[in-house]
């Protein structure tokens, strides 16, 4: 995709800005770092559980998605699953729902909805944890209200289970794998199903959790050589309850052919699972419309910030280079186009390393002031600023020709200012004279009564004479009251609407002077 797209550079350093330098709004990753975490433990520290959050993430993102009819369209991966009704249902006993959207609340924004945050969260524990690289579509809509009833329990028949993975879109060979591939990660907990596993009575797995097989906390075939070799202890194979064993009436429904091909190749395995579980996170309700895959970019400028002080523009931000780790002999530079047809040129300062996947991949950051790393370079607000490009080792990185467009007819201006208590304030915008800009307004975030959240625009009001700010831009202003959170700032420009990356609240104005 070319940047800037909001939604899906939000997905993207979701999905691939997990550890290191600006990963602090993409923090879903750190929940299963290390792969044995368990946040919800009663012991603190929380590693000796025998319950893991990864487990928790495929889980929940499997029991959102069961629900889906493909013949009527009706549920799927629409985090259905956050409503207290549907976690009461006996096919979601357990707690890993609750846990699961805990976290999801605090992580979801604008952006990034809480379907996709639950995709999110199920995939970068299967890839952090041993299992293969997912393919990843964003876009997920969140639901408004419960969905039917249909995830499968272990005590239904073959039959029942063979029609429910029908109904969800898998065909019966389908249904060994994703079955397989769900229970290579956790196990069954006694306290909530007393019936499948007793208390274990065992310091390493202190919420008595039988698992699936040896390996509980990583993905890996021994759910299927445990399987085939006789040697397994998983509770729905082996349990002592004949009714609940569905492990075993799946593995063994095609005279355990596809279970042996599982446990003589990894590979099979591995790339069998990540079709299938691709195809479980894009199982959405009709009418959702998901993203082409979004691949890393290569060169991905991040938090571009504009800000009007007076008679300079400040322009602040990052530029990731994907797959670069550290070199101090590497110089990048970047170039800017602007307004009078000439460029800006400016040398760039490493910034740090992230990395993702495991630590598979890894990302250089520069941050754009050639001597601070947090810094911003002064502009000339005439000059202006109208899309990037970068030099590495002399190479252009240009987007292939597009450049990185930059939207430099609004911003922030300094001159904002507050006073009093309770906070009243003035916002100030500088808008370039020569745009055709013809709505400015801030966006406040709200929330539906089903948490959903709501964007509602607040227009700041053309002013009836041109207050200038310099000889480029001019200022439009709003009086407020500080409503305590944070807001971005839109407009309508040439038809298209835009958001700026920073989001703005009264602690930073400054004191207003009358
Ligand atoms: C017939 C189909 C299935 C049945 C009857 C079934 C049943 C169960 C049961 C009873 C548990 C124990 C939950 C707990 O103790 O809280 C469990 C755990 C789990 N299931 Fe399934 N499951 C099925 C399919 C799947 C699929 C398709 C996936 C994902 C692809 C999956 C992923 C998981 C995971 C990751 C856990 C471990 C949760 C944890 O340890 O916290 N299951 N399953």
């Amino acid at each position: 995709y070319t940047w800037p797209s909001p939604q899906l550079d939000a997905l993207e350093a979701i999905r691939y800005d997990q550890v290191g330098f600006n990963t602090i709004d993409t923090t879903l990753s750190s929940f299963v770092q290390p792969c044995n975490l368990y946040l919800f433990d009663s012991v603190a520290g929380g590693l000796k559980s025998g319950r893991s959050d990864a487990a928790d993430w495929i889980r929940t993102a499997y029991h959102d998605m069961a629900t889906h009819n493909i013949s009527d369209g009706t549920g799927g991966l629409d985090a259905s699953i956050r409503f207290p009704e549907e976690q009461a249902r006996a096919e979601n006993t357990g707690n890993g729902f609750v846990n699961t959207a805990g976290i999801v609340f605090a992580v979801f924004d604008r952006y990034v909805s809480m379907a996709d945050s639950i995709a999110l969260g199920a995939l970068i524990a299967i890839e952090s944890c041993g299992g293969p690289e997912i393919a990843f579509r964003g876009g997920r809509i969140d639901a408004g209200e419960v969905n039917n009833p249909g995830v499968p329990m272990p005590q239904e028949s073959l039959l029942e289970h063979t029609q429910i993975f029908e109904r969800q879109g898998f065909t019966p060979t389908e249904m060994i794998g994703l079955v397989a591939c769900g229970h290579t990660f956790g196990g069954v907990q006694s306290s909530f199903f007393p019936d499948i596993a007793n208390p274990l009575n065992d310091a390493n797995d202190t919420e008595d959790v039988s698992h699936f097989d040896s390996t509980f906390v990583g993905f890996d075939n021994n759910i299927a050589g445990e399987y085939i070799s006789g040697t397994t202890q998983n509770p729905l194979v082996a349990g002592f309850n004949q009714t609940t064993n569905s492990d075993s009436r799946i593995f063994g429904s095609d005279g355990n052919r596809t279970m042996r091909a599982f446990a003589q190749s990894p590979e099979l395995f591995a790339a069998t699972c990540a079709d299938l579980y691709a195809r479980m996170l894009d199982t959405v309700p009709r009418g959702v419309v998901l993203s082409e895959v979004i691949e890393p970019l290569p060169v991905k400028p991040s938090k571009v910030i504009l800000t009007m002080n007076g008679d300079t523009l400040e322009l602040s931000g990052f530029v990731r280079f994907w797959g670069l780790g550290e070199n101090s002999t590497r110089t990048v530079n970047m170039l800017w186009e602007n307004h009078n047809g000439g460029t800006g040129n400016s040398s760039l300062v490493f910034a740090g390393v992230s990395s993702s996947t495991g630590g598979k991949y890894t990302a250089a950051w520069y941050g754009f002031n050639p001597s601070s790393t947090f810094g911003f370079l002064s502009l000339d607000p005439v000059a202006g600023v109208k899309s990037l490009s970068f030099l590495v080792d002399g190479t252009l990185e240009n987007q292939n020709g597009l450049g990185f467009a930059v939207q430099d007819s609004y911003m922030f201006s300094k001159t904002s200012c507050s006073s009093g208590a309770p906070l009243t304030g003035r916002l100030d915008v500088a808008v370039r004279n020569d745009a055709n800009l013809t709505r400015l307004y801030i966006e406040n975030k709200t929330f539906d009564s089903a948490n959903r959240i709501v964007i509602v625009e607040v227009d700041v009001p053309r002013p009836a004479a041109p207050v200038a700010i310099n000889s480029a831009y001019s200022l439009w202003s709003m009086n407020l009251t500080d409503q305590g959170v944070e807001f971005n700032l839109g407009a309508e420009i040439d038809g298209v609407k835009y958001s700026t990356a920073e989001a703005y609240d009264f602690e930073g104005f400054g004191t207003c002077s009358t």
